[in-house]
């Protein structure tokens, strides 16, 4: 029924996560063979969370940044929404860390620079993430970091929500005006979490942590944590500087990316700024879908450019993966 249209194209497989309202599974797109994510939205049982789910859409659509998962084709049907997603092979950056007990300044770093870029690419589009954590921060094959928002908390900036801790989990992320209810700037609240991130990349366990969540906000709300030995003083002072308790006294995003410890072993600043062009199309692939779809490669290329995040842009997107991992790009001996 409302699956059989999705089922023509992607072989479904094992669910990789569930969200408060959302399903992910893992999916193989049948023509390019390549995996993808796809996240399933009950529209009954969104309730009137469903707006904020279309804004989601909305984000996903415009957003289009090489640290952030993007959007590959998004199907709605009577009851649900489908949104088809990159998968990321390497899982999420939490379960690395734990892996590795914690990370070396010089392996955090370069994780951070590339949270900084899609953090910062966001926040110059207006939007504010709300839920920065390693859980939300995966690996795709090259060990490059993607950034998602899987609890579907991500709002327009400025919007007021104490509902946080409903919808996105453990608060231990959760910058202090958030977890007090006051009214907070998104994009102040994020540069608290992004300092919890990195203190969590460094030392492998949490700055405020308690599981008495009334203890835990008081911590949090205190904003005195630990600092382990092994902490270099730039990473503590830089630390310092993104975990304060005042949202005016924090440090921007601007800032961020060009601080001594960011820029240490670098000779550029971190640019927020995406790499990718919309605009621009890789004929390899047009003319690959052109022949297979038995349409004239300039129409193909004109329908490619309206970006419908339909299958014909699926398609297109996965064949250009293809091609970036050494892949042959031929449609007609895949199926
Ligand atoms: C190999 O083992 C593993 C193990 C685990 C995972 C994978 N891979 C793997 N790849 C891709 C996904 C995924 C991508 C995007 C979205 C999403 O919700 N996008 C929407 C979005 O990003 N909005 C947005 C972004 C930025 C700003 C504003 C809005 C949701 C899920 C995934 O999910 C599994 C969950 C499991 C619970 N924790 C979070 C990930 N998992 C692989």
């Amino acid at each position: 029924y409302e699956f059989s249209l999705l089922e023509e194209h992607y072989e479904m497989h094992e669910t990789i996560g569930r969200g408060g309202f959302a399903k992910v599974k893992l999916a193989t797109h049948v023509l390019t063979d390549e995996k993808v994510a796809i996240k399933i939205m009950d529209k009954r049982k969104l309730g009137d969370d469903l707006p904020r789910v279309l804004t989601e859409l909305a984000a996903m659509k415009i957003l289009d940044h090489q640290n952030i998962c993007r959007l590959i084709q998004a199907l709605e049907t009577e009851n649900y929404i489908f949104m088809v997603l990159e998968y990321c092979p390497g899982g999420e950056l939490f379960d690395y860390i734990v892996e590795k007990d914690r990370l070396s300044e010089v392996e955090s770093r370069s994780f951070f620079r590339q949270i900084i870029s899609a953090v910062g690419y966001v926040h110059n589009l207006g939007y504010a993430h709300r839920d920065l954590k390693p859980e939300n921060l995966l690996l795709d094959e090259e060990q490059k970091l993607k950034l998602i928002d899987f609890g579907l908390c991500a709002k327009p900036v400025g919007g007021m929500d104490s509902k946080l801790e409903t919808c996105c989990g453990s608060p231990a992320y959760a910058a202090p005006e958030l977890v007090s209810g006051k009214a907070y700037l998104g994009s102040e609240a994020d540069i608290w979490s992004m300092g919890v991130l990195l203190y969590a990349l460094l030392c492998g366990f949490l700055p405020f942590d308690d599981e008495n969540i009334g203890h835990l906000y008081r911590k949090i709300l205190g904003g005195h944590y630990q600092q382990p030995k092994w902490l270099s003083d730039d990473s503590k002072k830089l630390i310092r500087s993104m975990l304060q308790v005042d949202p005016k006294r924090r440090i921007s995003i601007k800032e961020l990316c060009c601080h001594p410890w960011v820029m240490e072993g670098y000779d550029t600043p971190v640019l927020c700024d995406t790499q990718k062009d919309r605009k621009f199309l890789d004929e390899d692939c047009v003319k690959e879908m052109s022949a297979f779809r038995g349409v004239s490669v300039n129409k193909m290329r004109e329908a490619l450019l309206q970006w419908k995040f339909d299958f014909d842009t699926a398609t297109y997107l996965l064949l250009l993966q293809r091609k970036k991992r050494g892949l042959p790009i031929s449609l007609f001996n895949v199926v």
